[in-house]
């Protein structure tokens, strides 16, 4: 094991492998090595680059924008867009025999989807239908609510896996083949016999939807796998556009993609893979956290980091507990504040937070998406008035154009006000939404980020003046393409409002996003963190810590980790034991 810094550089003709905790700088390291990369590397030539794949859209972003111009030669991605520009769109008609699948009708993948009109066509038509019995007739299982809604709980499960003889599988996971009968809290499970033979056709399934063009996320993992495998050119290819190919949060990342990259790194690319096992929180989309360190190729290297670059002293003590298998320095060597356990209250939480932050803004990490939203609304409802962009919209309505160019001056003044805050990659996104025309995704983001700049560049030339001045560069310079501002109330309502009024209201907007799911705030670092406990007992991962065989754990693990300077811990109970064993790293305070 070679130990190196956040700053260091490496040997860029080898397979390697970056391990590391939590803060410490494996995303700065891996926009540094890409740098190197560009500087140094004898095969990059115009038309071969590097492949950078991330986790979510928001950490592609975050990696292009510290990438900054030199991000031409650099594909950055998640795994599923990579997979499928580069191997299912260009090969999609290999997989017409096959699968059944409609090129023609292909556009991109999306989240899965169960359209209960295509279950039942599947089941009318299922090879084995005539075994279907009472009371799981094929009558049955299509008309009765009781059964519908259990077979589209089953059927959202399906996956992909491979087999004990590395074939790949469709399989759905028959603990979610359950529904509730009206005013009975258990579980109807359907039956065995019944999944048995449904089971036995579930590929059958997939080709209705294939056949409409339709593909999921895990649809690009299983036909990328078979494509390169049963073509093996396809991967010559890929070799040939891209000598390096490097995977962040690759904790994350499932068993397909494992054997996916696998292949590519047998000859010509360099492959190199960054993460932290303790940080691996996707088991239930197949990621396990023991792939890491088990991913071998040929002569890897590897390299870890000792630092925590992010995070105060107390913060560091914290993350030194919970974690047994490495112990972080404390690069900053701040002392900052002793980290606060409130219990009582979410939201008397939050205020106190807030409070003892000197009002700056506190993130809250919530392990569910209900606990996020409940604070989300207590926060909305406290007299904030975000109104004046849903009156911009309205009043700007023309409906010949579909509102567009009012989505265009509330995207700008968005992207302006994400990009003051740093928050580049909200700013992005926004900007893209406006350029939906340009097909490549790439292309997209590069045209974003041509506009985001300019906006700041002109900051000073709108910032005191009114909308319609804001609209009017708009115009000139970003989307010619909007209509003209000639009369009626739109031009009323852009005369008579200032920019700073409009863009007031996105900052007040934005004060919601800042309640968050742990798993969306994955990589992401902030300087207020309040995590949210469901119960006392979620205390486990301080008091009886074990990150190698608990996800739950991690996830918490992953939460606190996220704090630059303060840290605080809501829970609605603490039992007086666990206080005496917390006191010594935490103020407890009751709200
Ligand atoms: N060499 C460096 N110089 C300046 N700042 C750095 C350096 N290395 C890391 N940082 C900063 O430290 C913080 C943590 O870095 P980064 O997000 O890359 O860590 P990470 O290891 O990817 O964290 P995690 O696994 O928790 O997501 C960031 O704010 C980053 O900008």
């Amino acid at each position: 094991m070679n130990s190196i810094t956040s700053d260091s550089l490496i040997p860029i003709e080898q397979h390697f492998r970056v391990s590391a905790g939590p803060g410490a700088g494996k995303t700065y390291w891996l926009v540094k090595h890409i740098k190197n990369v560009l500087h140094n590397s004898k095969r990059l030539e115009k038309t071969r680059k590097i492949a950078c794949i991330t986790y979510t859209n928001i950490a592609v972003e975050t990696i292009l924008v510290r990438l900054g111009t030199t991000a031409d030669q650099v594909e950055v991605s998640t795994i599923h867009s990579f997979l499928y520009k580069h191997i299912v769109k260009p090969y999609a008609s290999f997989l017409v025999d096959d699968y059944g699948l409609n090129m023609n009708k292909l556009n991109g993948h999306n989240e899965p989807v169960v359209y209960f009109k295509k279950v039942v066509q599947w089941i009318e038509n299922h090879p084995h239908a005539d075994k279907l019995k009472h009371p799981y007739s094929v009558n049955q299982l299509t008309k009765l609510e009781i059964k519908k809604s259990a077979l589209t709980r089953w059927l959202f499960s399906l996956t992909y896996k491979f087999d004990q003889q590395n074939n790949l599988k469709v399989v759905c996971d028959r603990g979610e083949a359950y529904s509730f009968d009206v005013g009975n809290p258990t579980r109807m499970y359907l039956n065995k016999k019944c999944l048995d033979v449904l089971e036995l056709d579930l590929i059958g399934y997939k080709k209705i939807y294939w056949q409409d063009g339709i593909i999921d996320h895990e649809d690009v993992l299983f036909f990328s796998y078979q494509l390169i495998s049963k073509y093996p050119f396809i991967l010559t290819v890929l070799q040939a556009k891209f000598p390096y190919f490097f995977v962040d949060e690759f904790q994350d990342t499932n068993p397909i993609q494992v054997s996916t990259l696998k292949m590519i790194g047998e000859k010509e690319t360099i492959i190199g893979v960054i993460g932290d096992e303790s940080q691996s929180i996707y088991g239930f989309q197949g990621a396990e956290s023991k792939q890491f360190h088990s991913f071998v190729l040929p002569n890897i290297v590897d390299y870890e980091m000792a630092d925590n670059r992010r995070s105060t002293n107390q913060i560091i003590d914290v993350l030194n507990k919970i974690r047994v298998n490495i112990r972080q320095n404390k690069f900053r060597n701040i002392e900052g504040a002793k980290p606060i356990i409130f219990v009582g209250e979410r939201i008397a939480s939050l205020r106190k937070a807030k409070e003892i932050s000197n009002d700056e803004p506190v993130y809250s990490l919530s392990r569910d998406n209900i606990t996020s939203n409940t604070l989300k609304k207590e926060i909305e409802g406290t007299g904030f008035d975000k109104k004046l962009i849903e009156e911009l919209s309205v009043k700007d309505k023309s409906s010949s154009s579909n509102n567009y160019r009012s989505k265009v001056v509330i995207a700008c003044l968005k992207a302006t006000e994400f990009a003051r805050e740093k928050r580049f990659n909200d700013s992005i996104k926004e900007l893209e939404s406006i350029f939906k025309d340009i097909n490549d995704e790439q292309e997209r983001k590069k045209v974003a980020l041509k506009h985001i700049c300019l906006l700041l560049k002109r900051y000073n030339d709108f910032k005191d003046s009114s909308m319609f001045d804001f609209y009017t560069i708009i115009k000139n310079e970003i989307r010619s393409d909007i209509s003209r501002l000639v009369s009626g109330t739109a031009k009323i309502f852009y005369e008579g409002h200032s920019y700073q009024h409009l863009a007031l209201c996105v900052k007040i907007a934005e004060d919601v996003s800042k309640h968050k799911t742990i798993h969306k705030a994955k990589g992401d670092e902030y300087p207020n963190v309040l995590v949210v406990l469901e119960d006392e007992n979620c205390f486990q991962f301080l008091l009886n810590p074990n990150l190698d065989d608990n996800e739950e754990h991690r996830i918490y693990y992953v939460a606190v980790s996220r704090a630059k300077e303060r840290l605080f811990i809501n829970t609605p109970s603490l039992p007086e034991g666990d206080q005496s064993i917390l006191e010594s790293m935490f103020n407890i305070i009751k709200v």
